[in-house]
């Protein structure tokens, strides 16, 4: 109850005369008034990735480099693209991202850049990495709120056209961008010589020339591209949901993309583009009708300027012929010359509601670009090392309305990230992490490694569970070192799992996201991996799963999980299932294989002395009863002896058939069909010598080593 209000007997509430009342309609009118889109993402950061400083550098770096992909691809440019990184003060940071793309027009940059909501791809329904025209410009509103430093932007459309030079900020109040050099108005920059004067004489940055492809071949003048650099609070740490691990993960998704990184500690790194040619250009579609729901009905018919109900359906929609479209009105007890303008809410009811019960055919799915079996495996292979890759395309699906495609390929074995670092980053890594227990450094900081793979280096390591990762001494970091080089942890890794959307690899939110789900609901045991009910499977394996759309369903604005729709989900186990089933049978094969080596190895430790018995009861020949017996023992466990091919299928083809999208490795050369083939120890190997007829001796050893290799 509030204050100045008494209670008569009945209960009810009674205002006292005297006490004002807090607030009234006309008080409360004067504090109503619109809220700009910049201040409310302002005070919700969070929603557009910006939650912490750690993840702000992340979204701000992804922001740009994925618009200069996107850029690139669109006017048919191979993409080169530059990331630096710099430590400018203990928690600022002062991100730059440089494209080689067809650069803005001077216009646009300040909208571009200090305008939310501002964008080429939000109204077209094309796959595009892009696409809610917000990304850029939050970015800019986080640094210019962190640091008050203005957003830094070069940009340049052709050789011989003048380069723009704009320092902005975002007027949050009114959502509009305002321009700090030149007067109000940016600074131009001439072409040639004279620019690359002004450039250094201004301290621009900008990289001029492309880094030469060989040692001494002359650098080339970068023509065109788009420079933005942003002075924001951020941290850098390296390990899951890090910048490095951003960059490689696109690197794996974009095959056809140089990148070239400097991090804050000056290191630098080229991802160098495996292929020179483009992805296929994506088309634009027009909306199908299944997926437009009624109140988007009801405002296309407002906007178009089709004036008969058919000449709208036909031109709004993708798939809808004239045919169609008559069927649409006849069901909606529409005439198909009705004037559109005269639809009102009860015609659009029934028009919506025809639509739903017409049969149009799915959109046309050139709108989506696929990456493809080849270069998911190639992608996966050149990041992750492992023995066993399989990689499947699913053909596109629908989901309301909008076309979809599935991929997935799967890396089974080689090293864990854990034996993969050196012990200066690992020491570089114990300072830089915010975990506050080693247990939770390790968990956090290594991609797959789960908390019984950490607790067993811990024990080996005998660091205690508790200790902080910062205040480890030398002793301990050489022990802790030395565990995690030597503890097998394969059983006690979880699956790694690496999501993306429109080739953009997506870090947060694993637990919301419909990829993680689909693969934890996925019966992985099937398929030879250990798993408990609902959750990731276990052992060393590393999962990518990719959908392309015109439209992702992300949960929010940072774009960093797919919702659950039925329809993805249920295209994504079918993936999922076609690259297990491949993995299943990997596994079974090499567990074959490796149970008639040991077969075999038995055989052979008793042919001589079985040979030497039959000789003495019936007098034959030894060498030639040792001789058939080895036949009979080969023939027997003839899988031992299965060579697979590098696309995977065993050498005899009736052995084994992955039927396509798989690569195997050898690890170290031949190492991994040594495992295969478990090739005889050399106790075995010497037990087995001294059985067999002396005089044969060096002849079968040459035989069975032709064998086995
Ligand atoms: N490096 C660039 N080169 C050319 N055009 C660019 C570049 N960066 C941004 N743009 C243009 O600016 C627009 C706005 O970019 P912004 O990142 O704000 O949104 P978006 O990429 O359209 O969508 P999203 O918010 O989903 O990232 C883009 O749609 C694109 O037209």
């Amino acid at each position: 109850m509030s204050e100045g209000a008494t209670t008569t007997a009945n209960g009810t509430a009674k205002r006292k005369k005297s006490a004002p009342r807090r607030a009234t309609a006309e008080t409360m009118a004067k504090k109503q008034r619109e809220i700009s889109v910049s201040e409310f993402f302002a005070k919700n950061r969070h929603m557009l990735g910006f939650d912490n400083p750690r993840k702000a550098l992340l979204t701000t770096i992804k922001e740009a480099v994925d618009n200069s992909l996107d850029a690139c691809e669109e006017a048919g440019i191979l993409p080169e693209i530059w990331v630096h990184v710099e430590q400018t003060g203990e928690s600022r940071y002062k991100a730059a991202i440089q494209d080689n793309g067809p650069g803005i027009l001077k216009k646009q940059i300040p909208l571009i850049f200090g305008k939310l909501l501002y964008g080429s791809k939000f109204h077209r329904l094309r796959m595009s990495r892009g696409q809610q025209g917000i990304g850029i410009s939050a970015a800019g509103m986080y640094a210019i709120l962190t640091t008050g430093k203005p957003i830094k932007i070069v940009s340049k459309t052709g050789a011989k056209k003048p380069a723009h030079y704009y320092e902005l900020r975002i007027d949050t109040k009114v959502n509009k961008p305002e321009i700090l050099n030149g007067k109000g108005d940016g600074e131009d920059i001439p072409p040639g010589e004279k620019g690359e004067k002004y450039i250094e004489d201004h301290g621009i940055e900008w990289v001029t020339h492309h880094d030469p492809e060989k040692p001494d071949a002359k650098p080339k003048p970068i023509v065109s591209g788009t420079r933005v650099t942003l002075d924001l609070e951020a941290k850098y740490q390296r390990g899951k949901g890090s910048v490095d691990e951003y960059l490689e993960q696109t690197a794996i998704a974009n095959p056809h993309v140089t990148l070239h990184y400097i991090d804050p500690s000056g290191n630098q790194k080229t991802y160098h583009r495996s292929t020179d040619v483009l992805p296929p250009e994506a088309t634009e579609i027009k909306p199908h009708p299944y997926g437009v729901e009624l109140g988007r009905l009801v405002s296309m018919c407002k906007e178009t300027t089709e004036s008969s109900l058919s000449g709208f359906l036909t031109t709004s929609f993708s798939r809808v012929s004239p045919s169609i479209a008559k069927q649409i009105c006849d069901k909606a007890k529409l005439s198909t010359r009705m004037r559109v303008k005269r639809i009102d809410r009860d015609h659009a009811e029934h028009l919506y509601a025809a639509i739903q019960d017409t049969k149009i055919s799915n959109p046309t799915t050139d709108c989506i670009v696929p990456i493809g079996e080849e270069q998911l495996l190639k992608g996966l292979h050149s990041v992750v090392p492992a023995e066993f890759y399989a990689a499947a395309t699913r053909p596109p699906a629908v989901y309301r309305g909008n076309p979809f495609q599935i991929e997935v390929a799967l890396a089974y074995g080689g090293n864990v990230e854990t034996q993969k670092i050196t012990k200066d980053l690992l020491k570089e890594l114990l300072y830089e992490t915010d975990a506050r227990t080693v247990r939770q450094f390790l968990i956090l900081t290594f991609n797959g490694l789960g908390p019984d793979a950490a607790d067993k280096i811990i024990k080996q390591s005998k660091v205690g569970t508790r200790k902080s990762p910062n205040k480890l001494k030398p002793k301990e970091i050489d022990h802790l070192f030395e565990a995690m080089q030597n503890v097998n942890v394969n059983e006690g890794q979880s699956m790694q799992v690496y999501r993306y959307a429109n080739r953009v690899p997506l870090q947060f939110q694993h637990g919301d996201c419909a990829i993680t789900k689909t693969i934890a609901q996925t019966n992985w045991r099937s398929y030879g991996l250990s798993q408990s009910r609902g959750n990731l499977p276990s052992g060393p394996v590393t999962i990518m799963v990719h959908i392309a759309s015109v439209w992702v369903p992300f949960t929010n604005q940072a774009k960093e999980a797919v919702a659950s729709y039925d329809e993805i989900q249920k295209e994504m186990r079918l993936a999922l299932q076609t690259v297990g089933r491949k993995l299943g049978m990997f596994l079974r094969r090499r567990m074959k294989v490796k149970q008639q080596a040991d077969r075999r190895s038995i055989f052979r430790r008793y042919l001589g002395e079985v040979a030497q018995a039959v000789s003495d009861i019936n007098g034959t020949d030894k060498e030639d009863i040792y001789e058939k017996l080895l036949e009979v023992a080969k023939k027997k466990t003839a899988e031992a002896d299965m060579v697979l091919d590098e696309s995977g299928k065993a050498v005899d083809p009736s052995l084994a058939n992955y039927g396509g999208g798989v690569l195997i490795v050898d690890k170290d050369d031949d190492a991994m069909l040594a495992d295969m083939l478990n090739r005889p120890t050399e106790s075995e190997t010497s037990a087995a010598a001294s059985d067999k007829p002396k005089s044969k001796q060096t002849d079968l050893f040459d035989e069975e080593d032709g064998d086995e290799d």
